[in-house]
């Protein structure tokens, strides 16, 4: 069967479904193809949501751990993984109320389930469906990506895509990677109570970070209990007696690590296999699809977003990125994606947010910046909440906000103020003449700014002024 439409979206993660429904909603023909039965993605169903709330237990689970130290001495009494993953699917069942295909359907969306593949630059199969699209969107998403490390396959391991399945929490968990994934799970493990070792191949964790502020947060997950070991390879597994033994080199040295299960978190493979997009003409580099500023794929009429297209993989990115699709293909307007200001936040504890440019990354654009500071411990309400580890660490250069870091409490929700500042071009004379509430932790902007003024307002150059003053003013 041969069908014609406006637009056909291939992928029913964040991508598809938000440009889907707006297609749809504004009336176009769309026609939307997911391969795995469900909608929502990645995010939904093995990612940001399972893994947030899995961290939420974790936090109640160090809460009880901690609590001596609050006066209240809780007893924490077994951890019940499978309760907690009870929980989890709990929390994507709710979510996933807003992914059912009907309300899709009644947008004007045709919700097809199948494996889409192109049969030409203007045709999708799907099924026994031909589906011939004006403009097609291509957002398939991403898979973890598996080092090739001799006997890791015969030992088994786990992914982001079958951690939540897990029933029963392990005694000894290693994991391959100490990125986002790898980090948020280890420390969500080791709080439940399982012994963690993290093991990543780079010189630090979050290579892409700030190191100042990633050196301060791998103190903190030591201290939480996950060993982590950077400059370290996995070079061979090998499984005895059920246990998993990872034989790692770190430089010179060699080490042989135990563990019941390992958690692979290296790295993510966007999913091009099985689109046929060569028939289609659509350019793979690197293994995924390059798309110009208007998140047009190499042949003009096919665009793509999100995960596939390999740069920013963040749920709020890609949401950002259909909107640029939505832009071009509904209303035929010329918009351009703008990373300039694209925040992220990795959510261990404390956690990590990050806007913008790092001051490696200004400076290195040559930019001659100032760099304001503020740690927690020097902010009453942290003191309060017995969360004073990390700082705030701003890059502006005259007088505007070029990128910030942020490693503390609520850093996801702190960065938002700074978030906007860039947006809107705001000098970071306004944040500190903003009045802030007492004691919030949004304090810390103002402060961090003020720290800038402080050696200019309590100079003698200002003392000599005051001094005149004084004098001459009745
Ligand atoms: C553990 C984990 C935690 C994360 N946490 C966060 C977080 O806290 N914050 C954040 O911003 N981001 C987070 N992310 C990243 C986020 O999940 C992704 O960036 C986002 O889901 C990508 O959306 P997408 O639409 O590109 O792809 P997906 O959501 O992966 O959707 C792609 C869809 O396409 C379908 N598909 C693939 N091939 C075909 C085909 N040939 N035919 C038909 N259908 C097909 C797939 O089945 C899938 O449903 C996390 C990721 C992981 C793995
Ligand atoms: N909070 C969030 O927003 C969030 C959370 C999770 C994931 N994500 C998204 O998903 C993406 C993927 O996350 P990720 O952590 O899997 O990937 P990543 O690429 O960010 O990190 C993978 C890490 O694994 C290391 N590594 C690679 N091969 C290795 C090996 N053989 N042995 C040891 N270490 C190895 C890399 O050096 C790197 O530090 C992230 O870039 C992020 O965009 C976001």
């Amino acid at each position: 069967m041969t069908e014609t439409f406006d637009l056909v979206v291939i992928g029913g993660g964040v991508g598809g479904l938000v440009t889907a429904s707006v297609a749809g909603q504004l009336g176009l023909r769309v026609a939307l193809v997911e391969k795995s039965g469900k909608l929502g993605g990645d995010c939904l169903h093995t990612g940001c949501v399972p893994s947030k709330t899995l961290i939420r237990s974790a936090e109640i689970a160090w809460a009880a751990r901690e609590s001596g130290r609050f006066g209240v001495a809780a007893e924490l009494g077994r951890v019940d993984l499978a309760a907690v993953m009870d929980r989890v699917r709990e929390v994507i069942d709710t979510i996933q109320v807003h992914d059912d295909p009907e309300r899709f359907r009644s947008y004007g969306v045709d919700v097809i389930f199948a494996h889409a593949r192109f049969a030409d630059a203007q045709t999708v199969v799907a099924g026994d469906r031909r589906l011939i699209g004006r403009r097609i969107l291509i957002a398939t998403g991403s898979r973890p990506a598996v080092p090739l490390v001799p006997g890791l396959a015969e030992a088994g391991y786990w992914t982001n895509e079958t951690v939540f399945d897990q029933r029963e929490l392990p005694d000894r968990l290693a994991v391959m990677g100490g990125g986002p994934i790898g980090l948020e799970l280890a420390q969500a493990f080791a709080r439940l109570g399982s012994q963690v070792t993290v093991l990543e191949m780079a010189e630090r964790i979050l290579p892409r970070e700030d190191p100042e502020l990633t050196a301060e947060l791998e103190r903190q997950l030591r201290a939480d209990g996950v060993d982590v070991r950077t400059a370290t390879a996995v070079e061979a597994v090998e499984t005895r007696d059920g246990m998993r033994r990872l034989h790692c080199r770190s430089g010179d040295e060699v080490a042989t690590i135990e563990a019941d299960h390992i958690l692979v978190a290296a790295g993510r493979a966007p999913k091009v296999d099985g689109l046929d997009l060569e028939r289609a003409g659509v350019t793979v580099e690197e293994g995924r699809i390059p798309v110009d500023a208007r998140m047009r794929t190499s042949v003009r009429h096919i665009h793509a977003c999100g995960d596939v297209c390999g740069t920013y993989p963040f749920t709020h990115v890609v949401e950002y990125q259909a909107g640029v699709v939505i832009a071009n293909v509904v209303f035929r307007l010329p918009k351009k994606a703008d990373y300039r200001v694209i925040p992220w936040v990795t959510y261990t504890a404390p956690e990590l947010a990050h806007v913008g440019l790092t001051e490696a990354a200004a400076r290195e654009q040559g930019y001659a910046v100032q760099i304001a500071r503020f740690r927690f411990g020097d902010v009453d309400r942290a003191l309060a909440e017995g969360s004073t580890a990390g700082l705030l660490k701003m890059v502006i250069y005259r007088g505007r906000i070029l990128g910030a870091s942020i490693l503390g409490p609520h850093a996801g929700e702190l960065i938002h103020e700074l978030v906007l500042a860039m947006q809107a071009r705001i000098k970071v004379k306004h944040l500190s003449g903003a009045v802030h509430a007492y004691p919030t932790l949004a304090q810390i902007h103002r402060r961090a700014v003020n720290t800038l003024y402080a050696d200019r307002l309590y100079s003698p150059m200002t003392r000599r002024v005051v001094g005149w003053i004084q004098r001459l003013v009745p």
